[in-house]
């Protein structure tokens, strides 16, 4: 998954003692207050590399050196716990995992015949002690050994219920963390109350977890991942902890009513080879894009009580269990600078211009920082020390400046005066600031956009083309492509009697698109070629949409309160265009749609063969499907009925999977999802090719 990683590289005695103490300071803020000036990577290679210059120099090894502890730098409390609190060993790709594996059974002298496999999640250790089923006590974890009373945060921790079902003595060990949710609620409460803001939702959780008269409250979460009877306790159930496999201590914690991940898609499950235990690593690498809460790797266990028992543990972590990095996700970096742009529907977006990070794989220079008032709300500046996160397929964003690393040389971000693009004024009304221009400020983009391959498809308009028709007063907008005359044509430079007319086909045709096609060509904000589709097939004419309002836009899947009233504000604002189009007669009905009258429910589509089903289409297609855009068979899955989908879940009902198809095979593989090959599928929906 990733190589091992770099370290530091420590030339001498002073280099290294910098090193410890640099570590030790990074340490104590980490845990502290959730301020600390270094990543995690790089704290991560300053410690490696304090362990590579140890390893050559054993006698200079200093006292405060991060190495061999729990948490080195950590506060450590004055509550001792019943088991140490321990931290884990990790590995970085499949042959690590493999060579632990094997010296763990070589000690064990037995196969591991069951692992448990579930997601390390990126918050913060915590001990739940309960008495006769009532929450008494929250303790960190500390320097392993003792930790912090924090029981003042009992009820602001959702997951972490007061009371368990059955009154038992027990402790509960999981991680406090934020959810993405709560981690942008706390920042505009803190925001609100002193103007700074949290770097994220794990220094956030730590800061929240020990902050005792803070005058907001912000809520926590809990997540479970352990359960330790009294150390003396001999009762029944007690005796049943001690013997139980980790896979069935969780559900029986479940079943008290706390939260473990079981209801999340990254579930923990048993795996009964290493091949297995593979294969949920990455469906969960997988899934990490789109979790609604932090994790940073994968914890592997052994399941069976025995074989914890007889693996033990060292001081610093158990020899029973491992925890698989997946790589960083969130780097600190610099922000260099600030670049302002008009998208093709006039609007004017800041991009951050960042000194180049690797996350999650790929070098980003590039990260988005939504609009003027986000940049304002984050108290952004220009030559700060940010925090850039990116997983998974998502934009790379800028989360937050990391204030306390300010050298006071920050300058102020300046904002536009003018539009970027064409020069003119600023309509500042919305918090998305606009060219006063609108669409008409970038037409080529829009026109470009327009006649593309997923929406009119007309063939033979390159960019270039484009501006040659606008330079020469032919067209503004796309419409105007639909009355230019083939006289008009000839009149352009590089225009040839064959090039014009194969251009005025290419026109022609365009003119029997489907609706949804029509539609999308619009550029209305915020619906792009699935919302597009939809909104086709539920209204089935430009008429109907055009009459539709906010509430009855809703009515479609995926347009809420918020971008309802702005689908409407766009469509007036595109009146023109569309009125033009029809003038053109260019079609605006959608093939096989019923006109919806306003308040009915969808057409009846129960015959159709794909009827309520959620289709996810990966790898290289071919047969009858070879031809096709994944654009089109997205269309033909939601003409046969189905629900045209981007990535396998729970929900997915079929994964059509050609060749090359890689994670989303395996994750539909794991998730007991149907599989067809292409060929089978073009049988399945053969009426709708
Ligand atoms: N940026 C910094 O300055 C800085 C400083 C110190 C440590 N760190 C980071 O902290 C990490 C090391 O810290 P660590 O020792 O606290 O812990 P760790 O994160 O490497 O592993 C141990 C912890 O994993 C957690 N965990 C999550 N899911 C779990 C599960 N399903 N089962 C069991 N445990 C689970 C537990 O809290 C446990 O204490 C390093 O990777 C480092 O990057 C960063
Ligand atoms: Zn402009």
């Amino acid at each position: 998954m990733i190589d091992a990683p770099p370290h530091a590289e420590l030339s001498d005695q002073a280099a290294y003692a910098a090193a410890v103490q640099l570590a030790a300071d990074a340490a104590a803020a980490y845990y502290g207050q959730g301020d600390s000036p270094l990543d995690d990577d790089a704290y991560d290679q300053l410690v490696r590399g304090i362990a590579a210059y140890e390893r050559e120099h054993p006698e200079q090894v200093l006292p405060a050196s991060p190495t061999g502890k729990v948490a080195g730098g950590a506060v450590v409390g004055d509550v001792p716990h019943t088991v140490p609190m321990l931290s884990l060993d990790n590995v970085f790709g499949p042959e690590d995992l493999a060579d632990w594996a094997a010296s763990l059974e070589r000690r064990l002298g037995r196969t591991v015949t069951a692992w448990s496999v579930e997601p390390k999640l990126d918050g913060l250790a915590i001990s739940a002690r309960y008495r006769g089923g009532r929450l008494v006590q929250l303790v960190t974890r500390g320097d392993g050994s003792a930790g912090e009373d924090v029981s003042h945060a009992i009820g602001t921790v959702v997951g972490l219920p007061d009371r368990l079902a059955d009154p038992v003595t027990v402790e509960l060990r999981g991680e406090v963390m934020m959810t993405t949710e709560q981690f942008e609620q706390a920042c505009a409460k803190r925001q609100a109350h002193d103007g700074s803001t949290f770097a994220n939702p794990r220094s956030a959780a730590a800061g929240t977890l020990r902050a005792q008269d803070r005058p907001y409250v912000c809520e926590l979460t809990f997540f479970g991942y352990g359960a330790l009877p009294g150390p003396d306790d001999d009762s029944e159930p007690a005796a049943r902890l001690r013997e139980l496999p980790h896979s069935e201590i969780m559900t029986w914690v479940a079943g008290q009513g706390v939260q473990t991940t079981a209801a999340t898609p990254v579930a923990g499950v048993v795996a009964t080879s290493l091949e297995q235990v593979q294969e949920r690593v990455e469906q969960i690498a997988a899934e990490r894009a789109e979790l609604p809460f932090g994790i940073d790797g994968i914890v592997i266990k052994c399941d069976l009580a025995a074989d914890q028992e007889k693996a033990g543990f060292s001081s610093r972590a158990p020899r029973w269990a491992i925890a698989y990095k997946l790589p960083a996700v969130e780097k600190i970096t610099k922000l260099l600078g600030v670049e302002w742009n008009t998208g093709r529907t006039g609007v004017i977006a800041p991009r951050a211009v960042l000194e180049p990070v690797t996350l999650d794989g790929s070098i980003v220079t590039y990260a988005t920082l939504h609009n003027v008032a986000d940049i304002t709300r984050r108290g952004l500046m220009l030559g700060d020390s940010v925090v850039v996160y990116k997983a998974g397929d998502v934009i790379p964003r800028v989360e937050s400046p990391v204030v306390h690393l300010r050298t006071g040389g920050e300058q102020p971000i300046a904002f536009p005066e003018v539009c970027p693009s064409c020069g003119d004024a600023i309509d500042k009304s919305q918090e998305r600031w606009r060219c006063v221009r609108g669409r008409a400020c970038r037409a080529i983009a829009s026109i470009s956009y327009a006649v593309g391959r997923d929406q009119l498809d007309i063939e033979g308009l390159a960019d270039n083309r484009i501006q040659q028709l606008l330079d020469a007063g032919l067209i503004t907008d796309f419409a105007d492509l639909f009355t230019v005359t083939r006289e008009q044509l000839l009149g352009l430079e590089r225009m040839g009697e064959t090039s014009t007319d194969k251009l005025l086909a290419a026109i022609e045709r365009a003119k029997d698109r489907p609706l949804s096609r029509v539609f999308c060509a619009l550029g209305v904000r915020g619906t792009g070629r699935s919302m597009s589709r939809r909104i086709a097939r539920h209204f089935g004419a430009m008429q109907a949409i055009r009459d539709a309002d906010a509430e009855a836009l809703q009515v479609v899947d995926g347009i809420g309160p918020e971008k309802a009233p702005l689908v409407v504000a766009e469509l007036a604002e595109l009146g023109e265009l569309i009125d033009k189009l029809i003038a053109a007669g260019v079609n605006m009905t959608e093939p096989g749609a019923v006109t919806a009258v306003a308040g009915a429910a969808e057409p009846a589509s129960a015959e159709l063969p794909l009827a309520g089903m959620s289709v996810v289409v990966t790898g290289a297609m071919s047969g009858p499907l070879e031809a096709l855009s994944r654009n089109e068979v997205n269309e033909l899955i939601e003409r046969a009925g189905g629900k045209a989908s981007s990535s396998v879940s729970a929900k997915t009902s079929l994964l059509v999977a050609g060749d090359k198809a890689g994670a989303k095979r395996t994750k539909a593989e794991g998730l007991g999802v149907r599989i067809v090959a292409p060929d089978e599928f073009a049988q399945m929906v053969g009426r709708f090719l």
